[in-house]
């Protein structure tokens, strides 16, 4: 699929020959993980990890932005109703996901509780040395462990269930973007690299898959946890909950202050490597020690950085010790005077820990969020475009009256990356049905641009082009590219598959019989059937395995299969050695009688037979006539004809 992509996007030829038919799971790290046994209520731990986390999210985030993108392109909207439209098939799958999501995130906050009656038992077991321990300790433990068995259960019902939605919504948002990639003009991929609709195709969505899956599953089980375990807390003990929370907004604003200086310094760093990369693309030996300064800057900027991640650290380390060493100070007290049982300071460790666990994830997840909202938005740019030239609807004409006359009447044309380059300029030109008509010029004249308009690849800036005296832009184009114009240019695409699906890509329908004639008419059945496979022969990727020929007279046979009323030959020998072009001129003789012709050439020996030869300068035709005509004459053609003798002699 990405291979048809890049041949359609990166030149004009494959398009137009393809035109004629028409997780890894990102899994956040977690910062502070030097914290991780740290049973600290979670609100103050939050703060510092939150500001420390968003420093570094900030720098990651940045650094897979292209420079490019990161000067120039705004970010386009997320729209949230073509989310809708992929998820609505998968409604059921989420809603069940959500569901056990929030069930397993409902005993997440049970389990401290259940861990503190746990301490109870066992504290009352020491104090009264009763006999039956094991039969007191069971029951409890025997729910704790089927509390962590359904918890168990839940959480892998859940990841299934959202890995399948997460699968098959990119899995159709992949296959919709692609055909609408496919459906665009010319001009789209004229001004879209393909690097950037491939990239769309892949990295963008496979992005947006892990953070759908991602805030869905750990958003909601940390906000359902946050909330239920500060429910918990504060049942547990309002007063132990009261002083965390008095303490909370000194450490979140110590957090703040010390987090946006961070930032600020991430910041710093990105615009220098930034203004880094983009100076480099135009730097020169005289500008390199200048560089390399800025790289020493950058250095410096991201050390300072580390320095002042690193104390963040251990600053917030320190705090939150302290704060688990106050708590178990103020739970003693509390214990000490029977306002608190030893198992309810377990349980107010452990469901802090959660909050904080929990609140930490929240946290990620917010970064994970704005990069996947871009990733879709960015998807969702591409979905929504429209080609200027749709492919279907419009009128046809009925194949037994069609003559194939065209007329090009006072064509202006600019390609639209270029709109202040005028290529044609008033250009006139009429092919008449079944007569063969070259034009010729210097390199670079419009030649091709000609063919292009006349199929369609962009529409001219004024003027009309006529098929049997109809603008051809009120006829159906699918119709137009796929029954009424064979196109064959210098650089024949080929698909990796069998010689008889690549002659059969002109007309999907076609059976082997018509495969086969198609082939004869083209001089190609005969090295076809040599080869041991004949027509299963696969021919490689984009043809490597055939000679420059072979593949021309496959793409000869591919456009012949539709018996066209008019052909386009664009430059269709000037690749190949002598040989090779008498065979292919051959085929090409038979296959253009009784056809509308438009010959496109550079070696005007090709052309003499041609009923009108049409000189090309500046953008119009000055010249036009038969060749002993032109010759006899002595103007622009003869002068062609003589210079390219001349540089074949040397
Ligand atoms: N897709 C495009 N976008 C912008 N400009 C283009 C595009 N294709 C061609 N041009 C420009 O249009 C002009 C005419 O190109 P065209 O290919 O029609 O010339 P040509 O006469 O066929 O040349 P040659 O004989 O070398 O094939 C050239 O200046 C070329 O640079």
């Amino acid at each position: 699929m990405l291979q048809l992509l890049c041949c359609r996007a990166s030149i004009t030829a494959p398009v137009r020959s393809l035109a004629v038919r028409q997780s890894t799971v990102r899994t956040p790290k977690p910062p502070g993980v030097a914290l991780k046994f740290i049973l600290g209520p979670a609100v103050l731990t939050v703060s510092a990890r939150l500001f420390c986390h968003v420093a570094h999210c900030e720098a990651d985030v940045n650094n897979n932005i292209p420079v490019e993108a990161v000067a120039k392109n705004p970010v386009p909207e997320f729209k949230w109703h073509i989310l809708w439209e992929f998820v609505k098939p998968q409604l059921f799958a989420l809603i069940g996901a959500v569901v056990l999501a929030f069930g397993a995130a409902i005993l997440n906050i049970q389990i401290p509780l259940m861990l503190g009656e746990l301490v109870n038992v066992v504290a009352r077991h020491l104090r009264e040395q009763t006999r039956n321990y094991v039969q007191e300790i069971r029951d409890p433990a025997l729910k704790l462990l089927g509390l962590y068995g359904i918890q168990g259960l839940l959480t892998s019902g859940y990841i299934i269930l959202l890995s399948r939605v997460g699968e098959r919504v990119a899995a159709d948002m992949r296959k919709t973007l692609f055909a609408s990639l496919l459906r665009q003009d010319v001009a789209f991929f004229d001004a879209n690299k393909t690097g950037q609709l491939v990239n769309r195709l892949t990295a963008d969505i496979q992005e947006f898959k892990s953070s759908f899956k991602l805030v869905i599953s750990q958003g909601l089980r940390s906000v359902t946890q946050t909330v239920g375990c500060f429910v918990s807390l504060y049942i547990i003990s309002p007063k132990l909950t009261g002083l965390t929370v008095v303490v909370l907004p000194c450490l979140v604003g110590a957090g703040a202050l010390i987090g946006s200086f961070l930032r600020k310094l991430s910041r710093l760093s990105q615009e220098q490597v930034m203004h880094f990369a983009q100076d480099l693309c135009y730097c020169t030996i005289s500008c390199i020690r200048f560089e390399f300064y800025g790289l020493d800057k950058s250095c410096e900027i991201n050390e300072n950085l580390g320095t002042g991640i690193a104390v963040f650290q251990g600053m917030s380390n320190i705090a939150l010790n302290c704060i688990v060493l106050g708590t178990i100070f103020a739970g003693g007290t509390l214990i000490s005077r029977s306002e608190m049982s030893p198992g309810d300071l377990m349980s107010f460790l452990v469901a802090s820990q959660t909050v904080q666990r929990s609140l930490a994830s929240i946290s990620i997840l917010f970064g994970q969020m704005v990069r996947g909202l871009s990733s879709g938005a960015r998807v969702f740019e591409y979905l929504a475009l429209k080609p200027t030239i749709p492919l279907s609807g419009g009128g046809r004409i009925p194949y037994n009256s069609l003559t194939g006359r065209v007329d090009f009447t006072d064509i202006s044309f600019s390609y639209p990356t270029r709109p202040g380059h005028q290529i044609l300029k008033k250009f006139n030109l009429t092919l008449p049905p079944s007569k063969t008509v070259a034009i010729v010029g210097e390199s670079g004249g419009g030649k091709s641009t000609v063919a292009s308009l006349l199929e369609r690849f962009y529409d001219p800036t004024s003027g009309v082009i006529m098929l049997d005296g109809l603008d051809i832009r009120t006829l159906d184009l699918a119709w137009f590219r796929g029954q009424v114009i064979g196109f064959i240019n210098q650089e024949p695409v080929l698909f990796g598959s069998s010689v008889m699906e690549n002659i059969r890509f002109g007309k999907p329908e076609a059976t082997d019989a018509e495969v086969i004639n198609a082939a004869k008419q083209a001089n190609a059945h005969r090295f076809i059937t040599g080869f041991p496979d004949g027509y299963n022969t696969v021919v490689g990727e984009r043809g490597v395995t055939l000679s420059g020929g072979q593949k021309q007279r496959i793409a000869i046979a591919r456009a012949l299969i539709k018996n066209p009323s008019i052909l386009v030959l664009d430059e269709a020998t000037s690749a190949l050695d002598a040989e090779s072009e008498r065979v292919v001129q051959e085929a090409l003789d038979r296959a253009t009688k009784g056809r509308t012709v438009l010959i496109i050439a550079h070696r005007l020996s090709t052309i003499q037979g041609a009923d009108l030869i049409c000189v090309m300068s500046d953008g119009r035709i000055v010249e036009a006539g038969t060749h002993l005509e032109l010759l006899s004459k002595g103007g622009l053609y003869s002068d062609l004809i003589r210079r390219q003798r001349a540089e074949g002699k040397k």
